[in-house]
């Protein structure tokens, strides 16, 4: 399955949502839609599912013209924040409804029911009903659902966002497991940019109805292209060309910006040397001990730096410093 995003445009009463928006996501791709709220990732994935119509552009689906197909026959489970199961029907009828609805033999359904309960690690709980279960165990529950469906594609909206981080983070793995497994395509929309770098092979970086940038998680996180992109995911220290010139000639003969362009320099918490200096033109403002690294804030000419050191750092509060940069990525601006 290979799915291709084009040109894709979307108001709401004359106010744009998505505005040109193109992408695609190929066989067993896992892609993130990320970016703040109101960025227009739940609009794009609604599209996507055919449960909104986009004003302009294309949703193809394998080389197939899919913008205009009705939603129950583009074949795409679906998983949302709020668990949505139906709260009559105990867990194993849940993941079987949509069996039934294909018609499959009641043998059929259970068998394939509980293959389901158990990649989902919920074996022990096929006949309890939903508002018995932990929100964690919903989720799996409407995963499992949404895949017993042999969807073509599997769109998740923020189906991790209403759990408590521990869960979360597990169910991130387990989600990940289990779609690479199968190897369908998926489309997840979050805002949470942690979730995106640990889950995706692409990141969609959304800002008001527009993609930002397209890539890995490592690309948009060591080459942002754009300060909003450097802003939003991850920590950015972000220093003007002329204050580069002046603190860190080296670095800027090592690495200059391109030309014709206005450049900052993007530099992350772990890209930064700093080393104790009495002659150093840093100080130590705050400094927290997070056993193996230290996060220091420094005062830099007129500047807050953020650093993360490696290891025990011997540097206390008011100490001076000198700061270096060991890599960094120029950001148009
Ligand atoms: N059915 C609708 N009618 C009118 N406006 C809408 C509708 N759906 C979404 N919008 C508006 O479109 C914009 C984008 O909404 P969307 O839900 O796509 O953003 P989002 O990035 O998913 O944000 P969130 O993370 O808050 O859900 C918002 O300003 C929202 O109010």
């Amino acid at each position: 399955m290979h799915l291709r995003i084009d040109d894709i445009g979307k108001a709401w009463g004359g106010h744009t949502v998505l505005d040109g928006v193109s992408f695609h996501a190929g066989e067993g791709d896992f892609v993130c839609l990320l970016g703040p709220s109101g960025c227009g990732k739940t609009t794009l994935l609604r599209i996507v599912a055919g449960l909104t119509t986009p004003d302009r552009g294309r949703v193809i689906l394998d080389g197939r013209d899919i913008t205009t197909l009705p939603a129950r026959e583009r074949r795409m489970g679906l998983v949302f924040q709020s668990y949505s199961l139906f709260p009559d029907m105990t867990v194993a009828a849940n993941i079987g409804y949509p069996m039934r609805l294909r018609g499959e033999s009641p043998a059929a359904i259970a068998t394939h029911t509980g293959q389901w309960l158990e990649r989902v690690g919920l074996g022990t709980l096929a006949a309890r009903f939903p508002d018995q279960l932990s929100g964690g165990q919903q989720q799996r529950v409407a995963l499992a659902r949404a895949l017993a469906a042999n969807p073509s594609m599997l769109l998740l909206d923020e189906p991790l966002s209403a759990l408590d981080p521990a869960i979360r983070a597990q169910l991130r793995g387990e989600i990940r497991a289990l779609q690479r497994s199968l190897g369908i395509p998926t489309i997840m929309v979050t805002h949470d940019q942690d979730e995106a770098l640990a889950m995706a092979d692409t990141i969609v970086c959304m800002n008001q109805g527009r993609i930002e940038q397209i890539g890995t998680p490592r690309c948009l996180y060591e080459r942002p292209k754009t300060r909003f992109v450097a802003d939003f995911i991850g920590h950015a220290n972000l220093l003007p060309t002329a204050f580069v010139r002046e603190t860190l000639p080296a670095f800027l003969e090592r690495r200059p910006p391109g030309p014709d362009a206005t450049f900052d320099l993007c530099l992350r918490p772990e890209d930064l040397v700093v080393d104790a200096d009495p002659r150093g033109e840093g100080v130590i403002e705050d400094i927290t001990f997070l056993g193996n690294l230290a996060r220091v804030n420094v005062a830099w000419r007129g500047r807050r730096i953020l650093a993360e050191l490696p290891g025990r750092s011997p540097l206390v509060r008011g100490e001076a410093v000198s700061i270096d940069a060991v890599r960094g990525a120029w950001v148009n601006t």
